[in-house]
């Protein structure tokens, strides 16, 4: 076990409370493994990581899958330091990984409004990919309304501002090793 799993958190002035355990955690993220395993043997899929919030999460998933795997990485902005979306992508870095004719395992921290992973899963498919699959640690059902493909999702969530295991508020929290849930609605 993590030392740094307080039940409540204050980070930039509010506060939050624990949501989903380490232990909790850790039994999806290697069950999700298990399914990713078996799904991909023989396939060496390879998995890309959307910087920065996923790096926790995809981290651990990856010590979960036991077949031959490859991980690149890319890195999009669309919060800045808010707690709602500015509505639109920047894209800041691109994968490296030429991923015609692979099979790619998108990996998410979190699918909010859902338009990271629409504009994510459009731009990727213009590269020609054998296969897409998404995976998202958590998903915010009711927030979301861009059309999205989720075939992996670890946990479905209400629509509150979550903090910690990647995850962050104006870029911090991403250390804590548990899910943090803001005491009260941010749009209130
Ligand atoms: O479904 P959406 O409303 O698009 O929200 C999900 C996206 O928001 C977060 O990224 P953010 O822009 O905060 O960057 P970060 O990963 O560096 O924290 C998160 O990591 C997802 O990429
Ligand atoms: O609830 C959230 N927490 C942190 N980052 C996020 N990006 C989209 N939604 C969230």
């Amino acid at each position: 076990m993590s030392l740094f799993n307080p039940e409540t958190v204050t980070c930039n002035g509010e506060t939050f409370s624990i949501y989903l355990t380490q232990q909790e955690l850790e039994e999806r993220v290697a069950e999700l493994g298990d399914e990713l395993s078996s799904k991909y043997e023989g396939k060496n899929p390879i998995f890309i990581g959307v910087l920065n919030g996923a790096y926790i999460f995809l981290s651990d998933l990856m010590r979960q899958v036991d077949i031959p795997c490859e991980v690149d990485f890319l890195k999009l902005s669309s919060y800045g330091d808010e707690k709602v979306s500015s509505g639109e992508v920047t894209d800041l870095k691109d994968i490296d990984a030429d991923i015609e004719d692979r099979h790619v395992i998108l990996v998410e921290d979190i699918v909010d409004t859902g338009l990271s992973m629409n504009y994510l899963v459009d731009k990727l498919q213009k590269k020609n990919p054998e296969s897409i699959a998404t995976v998202t640690l958590l998903h915010k059902t009711e927030a979301t309304h861009h059309d999205v493909q989720l075939d992996y999702v670890g946990f479905e969530i209400p629509t509150l501002f979550v903090l910690g295991y990647g995850l962050d508020y104006a870029q911090e929290g991403r250390n804590l090793a548990q899910i943090y849930i803001l005491d009260s609605d941010p749009k209130e």
